[in-house]
């Protein structure tokens, strides 16, 4: 079994008792704009994510505080935070996201494996204004369907790919946000290729492409940037920084290439 087969098969068993609690959840909170936002800017973007541990790294930051680094987060520029939701890999929570939400004036991703229409609810309930579905980890039928209830609910929605038949699924959506996964969610190989090899696939140009993982110098910015990608999503980098001013001045890449960009 694969790592993200166990994840999903736990997942699986998390729906069924949000299921049997049969709970309410309140849709009516608004969700703030994340799009418009990263598109208009004149930088590639910064989407920056709690991410206390992981799978492929074991602890990463627990004793940190996500309220704290988020306004941390805010105050440095970033364009969303993504909240790893999950607990039994990530050692995250709904709770984090929530007290996130509620500090912040810019969008929240809710960071899990979303597979039914209830974590949906739980997501922009909580306070989440975009939520992510990952291509390998649904059918094409339940990824179109879990597509359509998110946008309907008002959240924006990045739709994640790693491999080039994941990317083809994908793009029959017509997808407003792609994220490109450089990990590998089943070995952990992390290759910023990914990114330049799929982002050229996508034709669209009004497609947002992030470029997720694995991004930790200016010249991982700078060849994603150079690859297509408005937006970066980075975790483990910010989350061992000691320095985030430094770390955030560093990775703030201008979307037009200039003379002393040379990677
Ligand atoms: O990070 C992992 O080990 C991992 C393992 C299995 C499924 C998902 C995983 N990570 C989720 C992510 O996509 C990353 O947290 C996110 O892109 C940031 O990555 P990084 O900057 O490398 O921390």
């Amino acid at each position: 079994m694969t790592i993200l087969e166990k994840i999903i098969a736990h997942k699986q068993m998390e729906v069924d008792k949000l299921l049997k609690e049969a709970r309410l959840f309140d849709m009516s909170k608004q969700s703030v704009p994340f799009k418009n936002r990263v598109t208009t800017s004149n930088e590639v973007q910064i989407i920056s994510e709690i991410k206390r541990s992981s799978p492929s790294k074991g602890d990463i930051n627990t004793e940190v505080h996500p309220v704290t680094l988020a306004k941390q987060y805010e105050a440095y520029g970033a364009v969303a935070i993504s909240v790893l939701t999950d607990t039994v890999f990530f050692k995250g929570s709904m709770k984090d996201l929530q007290a996130v939400a509620e500090v912040v004036q810019i969008p929240v991703l809710c960071k899990d494996f979303i597979i039914h229409t209830v974590q949906i609810d739980q997501a922009k309930a909580a306070g989440a204004s975009i939520i992510l579905l990952i291509a390998a980890a649904l059918s094409k039928q339940k990824l179109h369907e879990l597509y359509q209830y998110a946008t309907e609910k008002g959240l924006e929605v990045i739709c994640e790919v790693h491999q080039m038949e994941e990317l083809e699924a994908i793009l029959e959506l017509d997808p407003a946000i792609i994220g490109i996964n450089n990990r590998n969610l089943k070995t952990f190989e992390v290759d910023l290729q990914t990114t330049v090899k799929l982002a050229s696939h996508i034709k669209n140009k009004n497609t947002l492409i992030i470029s997720e993982s694995g991004i930790s110098t200016r010249s991982d910015a700078l060849l994603a940037r150079d690859a297509g990608a408005e937006a970066l999503l980075i975790g483990e980098t910010l989350m061992r920084s000691t320095n985030l001013f430094e770390t955030y001045h560093t990775l703030k890449v201008s979307k037009v290439r200039r003379m002393h960009d040379a990677r």
